[in-house]
């Protein structure tokens, strides 16, 4: 971990313990919350917002946020006093972290929708106490936005000068380029109009830098104190292999027999059936304490899975990215994804579930380039804008650019996605890529010529509505019938023009010219129903001029 960021270098660092407050914070840290020492960076997000200042907090997950704005709502001597407004997207979340508070002796409350009439009148006739007894209140952005009683509470308790701050938690939510945007989310840049003297804090797992600007510009925030450190997960491993979905359950069970024996898991799939299918599979079939868990449980069920994996009785859990935010269990020592993540922050997140305790833990990822086209079908049916659309598509392209990559450290492309450099001989072979490494060479080509051979060709055949295995067929040579069962003349230039090529190199240049977008994809449904991906040249005009090309190397 790298202590002082580049962006900690133009502030004043609040990491002494020189403050008015100090030995209430230290007291806090051992008798309330009953811990040791500060993590990296903690006390200065801490100190900054008792000084009345606004501050932007970037720890990856299980860096432990959620004691940044805790332990300052229960310290009486900060410049601003009172109640701590958290804003939350999960419901399931706030309601945990509002029981482990309240088992700290902490007065919090969370205020929902589906709040009993009784429960909310008590919350209000505490928040209308002076001084309030209630030091934080977790609320949803919608019902911030949406309830009038609660945004009145709030002016009240600014007009009496008991709001201590607000903290805006996954705050990558109310960003159009994080992997969860959440439409009520924007609506909080209003907050900081309106309350233009209460120090905000922001909290996210997220690094990536656009997503940053965005966050912060979305929040009215821009110019606050950023706090960031180093996204490496050094305790966590890296893996993707190739995905075989017919043994796909047979693969997860040699995986968890050989070294992951009684250890707890949870594998990532993205459809709901899909969960529920491979779950019977590891249960039935190989004896593993597997259940699954989405979105469309019983609220009862889910929660008895989610307490069975929390407590050992189960050890995996097979879910879709439904789950997970908020889950505050140490000691997972895997995660798989068994589809393609739709972004690296999505990856980066949930493979950040594993380890929490900082013990070495395993990521591995089966990958499929089939998967991309299940996901730009989601993107394509999805709602939103085409600006939306096309920051998913970017993503995404992101996403198999990572996993395509066979050769650099898997930490530095992530890290480096995120706007972080990191020096891969830090790694010490604990990526799937720094360990071939060390045993494989690798060679870089030039393919512009072929580049070039392969736009002619694929122009000529786009018309027959042709795949990108077919057309790697046909560039290899190998695809004789199935230009007769197209009527295809084989004298289209280019035919047979890899033949000195593997197909799998030939494939890599391809999915390398596709993600260069020369090559695109259209998906469309054939006469049998089913959404096919077929090849032709780019439109985009930039991505094909010949100066790109002449520089294409593989
Ligand atoms: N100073 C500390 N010393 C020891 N443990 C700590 C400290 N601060 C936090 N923790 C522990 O680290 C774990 C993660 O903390 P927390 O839930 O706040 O992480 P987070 O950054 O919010 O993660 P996520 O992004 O997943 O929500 C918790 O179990 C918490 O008790």
């Amino acid at each position: 971990m790298y202590p002082a960021s580049q962006e900690q270098e133009t502030y004043q660092s609040h990491s002494q313990e020189t403050y008015e407050w100090s030995t209430e914070v230290r007291k806090a840290l051992t008798q309330i919350f009953k811990l040791q020492e500060f993590r990296s960076n903690q006390l200065d997000a801490i100190n900054t917002t008792l000084s009345g200042n606004d501050v932007f907090v970037l720890m990856p997950t299980g860096g432990g946020k959620s004691l940044c704005y805790q332990l300052p709502a229960v310290i009486a001597k900060g410049v601003t006093k009172g109640v701590t407004i958290v804003v939350s997207p999960l419901l399931s979340l706030m309601k945990d972290q509002v029981s482990h508070l309240l088992q700290k002796g902490i007065a919090a409350v969370c205020f929902n929708g589906s709040m009993e009439p009784q429960t909310r009148s008590w919350a209000f006739s505490e928040l209308a106490k002076n001084p309030p007894p209630t030091k934080l209140v977790y609320v949803t952005p919608e019902l911030l936005s949406k309830s009038g009683q609660f945004q009145n509470t709030v002016r009240s308790l600014h007009n009496r000068k008991f709001l201590a701050r607000f903290v805006i938690d996954e705050a990558h939510c109310v960003s159009q380029w994080g992997h969860d945007f959440r439409p009520d989310y924007k609506l909080l840049g209003n907050l900081k109009q309106t309350y233009a003297n209460i120090p905000f804090m922001a909290l996210t797992a997220t690094a990536n830098d656009k997503v940053k600007e965005d966050v912060l510009h979305n929040l009215n925030m821009r110019g606050c104190k950023v706090i960031k450190q180093s996204f490496n997960r050094a305790n966590l491993k890296y893996e993707i292999v190739p995905k075989n979905p017919r043994n796909m359950a047979q693969s997860i069970h040699e995986f968890v027999t050989n070294g992951y024996r009684n250890a707890s898991g949870i594998i990532y799939c993205t459809a709901r059936k899909q969960c529920e299918d491979l779950a019977l599979k590891l249960r039935k079939e190989f004896n593993l304490r597997a259940k699954h868990y989405h979105a469309a449980l019983d609220p009862v069920d889910r929660d008895r899975v989610q307490q069975e994996w929390q407590d050992g009785s189960v050890q995996i859990i097979v879910a879709t990215i439904a789950f997970g935010m908020g889950i505050d269990k140490a000691d997972v020592r895997f995660v798989i994804h068994c589809s393609l993540p739709s972004s690296l922050e999505g990856y980066y997140q949930e493979t950040g579930r594993a380890g929490r305790d900082g013990s070495v833990a395993m990521c591995r990822l089966y990958y499929s380039y089939r998967d991309k086209m299940t996901i730009e079908y989601f993107i394509d049916n999805g709602d939103g804008d085409w600006q939306q659309k096309e920051r998913q598509r970017h993503n995404l392209r992101m996403m198999i650019q990572f996993c395509e990559n066979l050769t650099d450290c898997r930490r530095q492309q992530v890290l480096g996605y995120f706007g972080e450099k990191f020096d891969a001989t830090m790694c010490n072979k604990t990526c799937d890529n720094c360990m071939a490494n060390a045993t494989l060479s690798f060679e870089y080509r030039d393919v512009t010529e072929t580049t070039k051979t392969i736009l002619a060709l694929v122009r000529e055949l786009q018309v027959n509505k042709v795949t990108l295995i077919q057309v790697v067929d046909i560039f290899r040579g190998t695809a004789t019938k199935f230009l007769q069962s197209r009527g295809i003349s084989d004298l289209v230039p280019g035919i047979g023009a890899g033949k000195a090529l593997s197909k799998t190199d030939c494939e890599r240049i391809f999915k390398h010219l596709i993600l260069k977008e020369v090559l695109a994809e259209r998906c469309e449904t054939n006469a049998q129903g089913f959404v096919m991906a077929y090849l032709q040249v780019s439109t985009n005009r930039k991505a094909l001029c010949m100066e790109n090309l002449a520089h294409l190397t593989c």
